[in-house]
């Protein structure tokens, strides 16, 4: 294996569910690298193809096109190898919640071929790092929804993983323990120097914890790069605009629009968003242009660049509208 082998390398990855009419083209082309040590987020809408790359890079689901290296090995060609390296902590629970928490890591341990002796220290350890030693005597099904999502992670860590995948880790949990369980991810990486790949399609988690990422929209990558990057690759401002009447939308849409030195106004209902070079140079015209119209607002402010901007810019459309329609035809295809 060569030593600067990236951790994860996806070349033109491209597959496609059913056929004729009712095919879904799951991944159009995808690609991207993932340097070892990182945490890499792939960042997209529900549906735009995360579960279905993760699939493929660990050697669940074959590619129709394209092909994946895990550090160098080829999950087509050598999938056992592949399966060695990595770790998959999946969306659904992977735990027995009739067993205790030391109980399902020993049993992951002894899955992977671990002696009782060695999946018992493992175990241990690994419940005393994620702070749960008292608990590891308790059956897992009394846990708390962040303490569970833990003890998924920590059998994915059991059999000494190089990577560790996270597909949409902290969905479900609530902020509290959303932010306990970056802070954990983030140590795999900072102290254990483990490659983490996670999911996810909240913006504040890939802004927060990807060193990298990759903004996925109906199966391709749109765009990569560090949040900052991404971010300041936009340059100027949003101006986002709150009206206190929805029905003022669509006129304060064309009355904004007309305002000069902006770009495209878009938003849903009573919040309209809008790019410009310069936001306090522009938001005075703005303001006063609303208020000729007798358009009025509940709130007004210049922002720099989010992740939602940088997605609107790549995908045309808003991350927030782009996974609501990608929640209803998931809905629509159950
Ligand atoms: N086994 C399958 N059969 C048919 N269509 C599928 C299958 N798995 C996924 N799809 C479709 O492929 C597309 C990509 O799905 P995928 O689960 O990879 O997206 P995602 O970005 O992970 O979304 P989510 O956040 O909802 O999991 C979606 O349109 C989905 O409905």
């Amino acid at each position: 294996m060569p030593a600067a082998a990236p951790a994860i390398e996806a070349v033109e990855l491209g597959k496609t569910y059913g056929k004729g009419a009712k095919a879904v083209h799951a991944l159009a082309g995808l690609s991207f690298t993932v340097e070892p040590g990182t945490v890499f987020g792939l960042l997209g809408p529900n549906g735009a193809g995360k579960s279905t790359t993760v699939r493929i890079l660990t050697t669940l689901s074959r590619p129709d096109t394209g092909r994946a290296r895990v550090h160098g090995i080829d999950v087509v060609q050598h999938p056992e190898q592949v399966r060695r390296l990595i770790g998959y902590v999946s969306q659904k629970p992977g735990f027995d919640p009739v067993a205790t928490g030391l109980e399902n890591l020993v049993l992951q341990g002894r899955i992977h071929g671990a002696s009782a002796r060695d999946a018992r220290s493992r175990a241990t350890g690994l419940l005393e790092r994620f702070g749960l030693t008292e608990a590891g005597r308790r059956l897992a099904g009394t846990w708390s929804g962040g303490m569970q999502r833990k003890l998924d992670v920590a059998m994915g860590l059991m059999h000494r993983p190089r990577m560790l995948f996270l597909d949409e880790p902290t969905t479900g949990l609530d902020p509290e323990a959303r932010r306990e369980l970056w802070a954990e991810i983030a140590r795999l990486a900072r102290q254990d120097g483990l490659t983490v790949l996670l999911t996810t399609h909240y913006l504040e988690e890939a802004d927060h914890l990807a060193s990298r990422l990759a903004i996925v929209d109906a199966g391709r990558v749109v765009t990569a790069g560090t949040p900052d990057q991404l971010k300041s690759a936009l340059g100027g401002d949003t101006i986002r605009a709150a009206l206190a009447r929805r029905s003022d939308a669509d006129r304060a849409r064309a009355v904004i629009g007309a305002v000069p030195g902006l770009g495209a106004v878009v938003g849903e209902g009573g919040a309209l968003q809008a790019r410009v070079a310069d936001g306090a140079a522009v938001l005075p015209g703005v303001l006063a242009a609303l208020e000729a119209a007798g358009i009025e607002l509940a709130s007004v402010g210049v922002a720099r660049p989010s992740l939602d901007d940088v997605y609107l810019h790549h995908a045309g459309r808003s991350f927030v509208e782009a996974d609501r329609l990608g929640n209803d035809r998931e809905a629509v295809l159950r």
